[in-house]
């Protein structure tokens, strides 16, 4: 039997005449990893800030293990969904550490009036949180970076430590927004071994991404928004290959298609091919030619 933790039943978000989202019905099983599709504009932040409480759908419901969510985006963090967003969103002049107790307080139960005491129980919580944001950073590959201010962190190290700060909430499932967005190669790479790792962990994940071969590597199930509607849902075989979502999204197939880097480095392949079968004509001709 799956086990449904999210449930997002005909939501609908309309801003004045302008709907967003439509009567969209999505749902995420514990241990899955599933990605949220679309061309621009096509609601699909829009419809991950009504499952946080960002926005209060026009219509429809969201449910967390059974539960219809609260409205408040810390209520929902509290209830176990954590997020990042699609413009990092860290404290620049905090430390990475600090970025990552931030995101723990959610879990801590020491109250103001401890803190300003500062007892025996204020320490002990602060260790304790203290030790499990280590954890994440060594989880995340950031433990050396743990005194750096979050500024002077690399992009791609940045988005890292927006995925740290949102786990230190202990989550049971992770929405990302374009977590590779402006990331080279490699680290798109190591975020996708991330993400299964994360996984792995047992917490879901739910991504929207516009790099396909991310998604398709990554995702158990992917649905495909077009104006606000879900157009498609399905494996990443089923939906890559379906023609609606080729024409209305991703423009030729996918099966193939090489990236701007393997084309590259395949016409530069073909460069040195063509060269040095110019260069064994010409030696081949001297060759005849010496023989004569
Ligand atoms: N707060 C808002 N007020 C009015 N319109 C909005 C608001 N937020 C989003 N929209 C509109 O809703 C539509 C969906 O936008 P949304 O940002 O959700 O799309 P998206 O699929 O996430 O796009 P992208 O891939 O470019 O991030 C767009 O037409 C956008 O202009």
């Amino acid at each position: 039997m799956t086990d449904t933790i999210l449930e997002a039943s005909g939501v609908i978000m309309r801003f004045g005449g302008l709907t967003a989202v439509r009567d969209v019905n999505l749902t995420v099983n514990s241990g899955e990893i599933v990605g949220l599709i679309g061309p621009n504009g096509a609601g699909k932040t829009t419809f991950f800030n009504c499952l946080t409480g960002l926005y209060v759908p026009t219509e429809g419901t969201v449910k967390y293990k059974g539960t219809v969510l609260p409205p408040k985006p810390h209520l929902v963090t509290k209830a176990g969904i954590a997020r990042t967003f699609q413009n990092i969103r860290l404290f620049a002049n905090m430390t990475v550490l600090e970025n990552v107790l931030v995101g723990r307080h959610t879990r801590t139960k020491e109250g103001l009036l401890s803190a300003i005491i500062r007892g025996p129980g204020y320490h002990r919580a602060e260790a304790a949180s203290r030790a499990r944001a280590m954890e994440l950073l060594e989880f995340t590959g950031l433990a050396s970076k743990a005194e750096h201010l979050a500024r002077n962190l690399p992009y791609g190290e940045q988005r890292k430590l927006e995925i740290a700060r949102a786990l230190a909430s202990d989550p049971g499932l992770l929405l990302l927004d374009e977590p590779t967005a402006g990331m080279n190669p490699q680290e798109t790479r190591a975020t996708e071994e991330l993400v299964f790792a994360i996984r792995d962990q047992g917490i879901a994940v739910l991504v929207i991404e516009h790099d396909m071969r991310f998604i398709f590597n990554l995702c158990d199930r992917v649905a495909v928004l077009v104006q606000g509607e879900k157009l498609v849902e399905g494996t990443s075989e089923v939906v890559q290959s379906d023609e609606r979502v080729i024409a209305a999204y991703i423009g030729t197939p996918f099966e193939g298609a090489p990236g701007d880097e393997e084309l590259a480095e395949v016409e530069a392949a073909e460069a040195s091919a063509e060269a040095s079968t110019a260069a064994d004509a010409v030696t081949s001709t001297s060759s005849k030619e010496d023989d004569r």
